[in-house]
């Protein structure tokens, strides 16, 4: 039986569960159950927190685990990246009161507030600044404004949580994070495991790319392949009326406008785009 850690509750938590779902594994049905049991594909999930997901995984008690970039890193637990999931994107950055020019050499000194201490010391190490970590279990933003830091190193997505606190980011990036799918370090890939991850990779690339399907008369097929190459290359199907083909073919998410525009220009007709739900490639 696969044992996989899954975020019980934070940021990660319901898109992890919504994305296991949609790779057809077992929902859990209470919020608060920490475990569910899927005999049909023999995996049992376990419900944790996202911070100690890692920690589970790296001692090989777990076989796989769902967690953010950030949070695996300041574990400092021997684990590798199987997948990189596609959401939950956010970086982690130092940032200070607003009106002044900071540079993380203007940490020397200071007092660091985060709830990243390890990342935040290796980073602090690399840049050979000498600066005192206050560990906060949250809410960091506000620690400056109650005087216990005089900077802090947190999580960023929007960038709303600092505005407010009349912050800025500051230096490079500390990481650039999202959800991933771990294993133990150096642990080798049974074929169960193997397996879960392609189906996760199945919907994460199922998010990336949309089916369109048109009719498109004969003489401006060669064109409208250019326009919709696929993957290998797209299905093209005859029709009733012989100058006339379906043609059908993967495109980018991202895309799928400007190819509908240009195909539309183009002569086709009928352009429909419809969403893929999971994939092997
Ligand atoms: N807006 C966000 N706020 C917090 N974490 C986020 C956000 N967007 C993405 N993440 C990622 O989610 C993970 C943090 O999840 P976690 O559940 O620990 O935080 P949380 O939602 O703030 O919960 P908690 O209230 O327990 O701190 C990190 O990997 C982080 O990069
Ligand atoms: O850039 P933003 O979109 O504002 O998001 C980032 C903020 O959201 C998270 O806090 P959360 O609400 O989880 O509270 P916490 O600090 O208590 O964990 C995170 O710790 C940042 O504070
Ligand atoms: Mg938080």
């Amino acid at each position: 039986m696969l044992r996989v850690a899954v975020p019980n509750k934070g940021a990660l938590a319901a898109a992890s569960a919504e994305m296991l779902s949609e790779a057809g594994y077992r929902k859990r049905h209470d919020g608060k159950d920490l475990t569910v049991l899927d005999p049909v594909n023999e995996v049992e999930f376990f419900f944790l927190r996202p911070k100690d997901i890692a920690i589970y995984v790296g001692s090989g008690e777990l076989d796989l685990g769902i967690t953010g970039r950030d949070l695996a890193l300041d574990s400092g637990a021997p684990v590798d990246e199987v997948l990189a999931l596609g959401f939950g994107a956010s970086t982690f950055r130092y940032a200070a009161p607003a009106g002044r020019d900071w540079k993380p050499a203007d940490l020397h000194g200071k007092r660091l507030a985060t709830s990243y201490p390890r990342l935040v010391r290796d980073d602090l190490a690399r840049h050979g600044v000498e600066a005192e970590v206050i560990r906060l279990d949250g809410a960091v933003e506000i620690s400056i404004q109650l005087g216990v830091a005089d900077a802090i190193a947190d999580v960023v997505e929007s960038g709303r949580s600092l505005r407010q606190h009349n912050l800025v980011a500051f230096g490079e990036p500390i990481c650039a994070s999202e959800a991933v799918l771990l294993q133990r370090a150096g642990s080798d890939g049974s074929r169960a495991k193997s397996q879960l991850a392609a189906r996760l990779q199945g919907v994460v690339f199922a998010q990336h790319y949309m089916m369109l399907d048109y009719d498109c008369p004969r003489e401006i097929l060669e064109r409208a392949i250019s326009i919709t190459p696929g993957l290998e290359s797209p299905t093209v199907a005859p029709l009733a009326d012989e100058k006339w083909v379906a043609v059908r073919a993967m495109v980018p998410r991202k895309e799928v406008n400007r190819i509908m525009d240009e195909l539309a220009e183009t002569g086709a007709k009928a352009v429909l785009a419809s969403d893929i739900r999971s994939c092997r490639l």
